[in-house]
C-alpha cells in the first residue's frame, strides 16, 4: 500500500522512554538469543517491530552490505500500518547511486537526517531516494561484525520529522548491535551445519571406499564381512535359509602369466560382472573375497533356483573366450543351511569352502554344492 503523499508533514516525537526501552530491549535480547538461523527472519523482523512500536517509527530495517561493499541490500524490514513496504526494491542497489551516504556512513558510523528536504545538493541520490519514499526523518546506525562495518539498522518517518535526540541514537545503537550479534552467530551456525554436512559426506563417501574393490567395483572382503555377519544374524533370528556360492576362475595363475596381469584384471573384471548380472535380486549382493575368489551372499533363496542360476554363470564366463580372447572357466562351491544361534560366519565360509575345493578336485569348471547344504545336491 502506498503512503499518502498528500498528508500533512508534521512534527513528532518518535523517541521511547528510558524505561520503556529498557523493557523492550530486554524483550527483543531474549529472543534473538534463542533464535536459530531458520528463525533469523521472524525474531529480526520482530525485534524492528518492537522497535519502531515502541519509538513511534514508520518503518525500521536493516540493510547488509556486499563482502565488498558495493552494493547493499534490504535483508530485513517492518513497517507501520499504512507504510508501503520496500525490501523488495532495495536489493543490490549499488553504492555509486549514493556516494553521500555509504561515505558517511563508512566514515561515522552512523547518519541522521532530521529533515530529507534540507539534504544538501551533494546528497544527490540518497536525497532523491528519501523524497521518493516521503521519508522526512531517517536515522541508520553502522553494524560491525569484528570490527568490519557489515550493513547498519535504520528508521524512518514517513510524511512527519523528528529532531533525533543522543538518546534515539543510543537505542538504534544498542538494537544494530544485538541484530549484528545475532546475524553473525546465525552465520558461524549456518558455516558450521555446511561443514558438519561436508564431512558426513566425506566420511560416507570414505566409509563406502573402504568397503569397495577398487579394480571391480564390488563389495571387498570388509564389505563381505559386515553383511554377511548381518545377514546371519537375520537368518538365525527369522530361521530361514542362507546361501553362499564362492566362485574361483580356473587356472588364473596360469592365465596371468600367458596373457599378462592386465589381461588378468580385464577377466576379474568380466567376471565381477556376470555375477552381478546374474545375482541381482533385493537381499543377494557380490563380493570380491580375493584374488580370483568370488562370493555371492543369497538369503532365503531355494537352493535348486540358485545351482540353476550358478549353471547359467558358468555357461557365461566360458562365452568370455570370445569377448577376451583366452578360455576362462570358473568352478563354483555352494552352501545352504538354516544357520544355528551358534553358527558363526567363519563356519558359513568354510563350508562353502568345501564345496569349492570340491568343484576344483573334480575337474574345475563345473558346480559343487556342499553335502551338508539342505536341498538337493546338484552338480554340472
Ligand atoms: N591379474 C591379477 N591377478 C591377481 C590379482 N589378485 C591375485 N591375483 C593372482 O591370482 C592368482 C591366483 O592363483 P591361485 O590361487 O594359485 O589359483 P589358480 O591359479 O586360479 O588355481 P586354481 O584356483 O587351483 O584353479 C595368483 O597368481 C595371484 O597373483 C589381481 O588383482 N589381478
Amino acid at each position: 500500500m502506498l503512503e499518502n503523499p498528500s498528508k500533512q508533514s508534521t512534527t513528532a516525537p518518535a523517541s521511547s522512554t528510558e524505561e520503556g526501552f529498557g523493557l523492550m530491549i530486554s524483550v527483543i535480547s531474549m529472543q534473538l538469543i534463542n533464535s536459530t538461523p531458520d528463525q533469523s527472519q521472524t525474531h529480526i523482523e520482530h525485534a524492528l517491530a518492537l522497535l519502531g512500536r515502541g519509538g513511534s517509527k514508520d518503518r525500521c530495517y536493516v540493510f547488509e552490505f556486499s563482502p565488498d561493499h558495493s552494493s547493499m541490500s534490504n535483508t530485513y524490514e517492518w513497517t507501520n500500518d499504512g507504510i508501503q513496504a520496500h525490501k523488495p526494491e532495495l536489493q543490490n542497489i549499488p553504492a555509486e547511486t549514493m556516494p553521500y551516504f555509504f561515505e558517511r556512513m563508512c566514515h561515522d558510523g552512523q547518519i541522521l537526517v532530521d529533515d530529507a528536504k534540507l539534504l544538501p545538493e551533494e546528497a544527490g541520490g540518497f536525497r532523491d531516494e528519501l523524497l521518493r519514499e516521503n521519508i522526512r526523518s531517517m536515522m541508520a546506525v553502522g553494524m560491525y561484525m569484528e570490527g568490519e562495518l557489515v550493513g547498519f539498522v535504520g528508521c524512518d518517518l514517513v510524511n512527519r520529522q523528528t529532531q533525533w535526540l543522543e538518546r534515539d541514537i543510543r537505542h538504534m545503537r544498542l538494537v544494530a548491535d544485538m541484530i549484528a550479534n545475532t546475524i553473525a552467530r546465525h552465520k558461524t551456525e549456518e558455516r558450521l551445519r555446511a561443514t558438519e554436512a561436508q564431512l558426513l559426506e566425506a566420511n560416507a563417501k570414505l566409509a563406502q571406499l573402504a568397503r569397495q574393490d577398487s579394480l571391480t567395483g564390488l563389495v571387498n572382503r570388509r564389505g563381505l564381512d559386515e553383511c554377511l555377519e548381518h545377514e546371519l544374524r537375520r537368518a538365525i533370528r527369522a530361521q530361514h535359509p542362507l546361501t553362499l556360492l564362492m566362485v574361483d576362475v580356473d587356472f588364473f595363475k596360469r592365465l596371468n602369466d600367458e596373457h599378462g596381469h592386465l589381461h588378468g584384471d580385464e577377466v576379474l573384471k568380466a567376471v565381477g560382472q556376470i555375477l552381478q548380472r546374474h545375482f541381482k535380486r533385493t537381499g543377494e549382493y557380490v563380493a570380491r573375497f580375493g584374488g580370483d575368489e568370488f562370493m555371492v551372499v543369497c538369503p532365503q533363496s531355494e537352493l535348486d533356483e540358485l545351482t540353476t542360476q550358478a549353471k547359467k554363470v558358468l555357461a557365461r564366463v566360458r562365452l568370455l573366450e570370445q569377448q577376451l580372447g583366452s578360455s576362462v572357466t570358473v568352478s563354483i562351491g555352494v552352501h545352504s543351511a538354516i544357520p544355528k544361534p551358534q553358527t558363526s560366519t567363519d563356519d558359513l565360509m568354510r563350508e562353502v569352502d568345501v564345496a569349492v575345493y570340491f568343484a576344483k578336485q573334480c575337474g574345475r569348471n563345473r558346480i559343487e554344492v556342499n553335502p551338508k547344504a539342505q536341498g538337493n545336491l546338484a552338480t554340472s
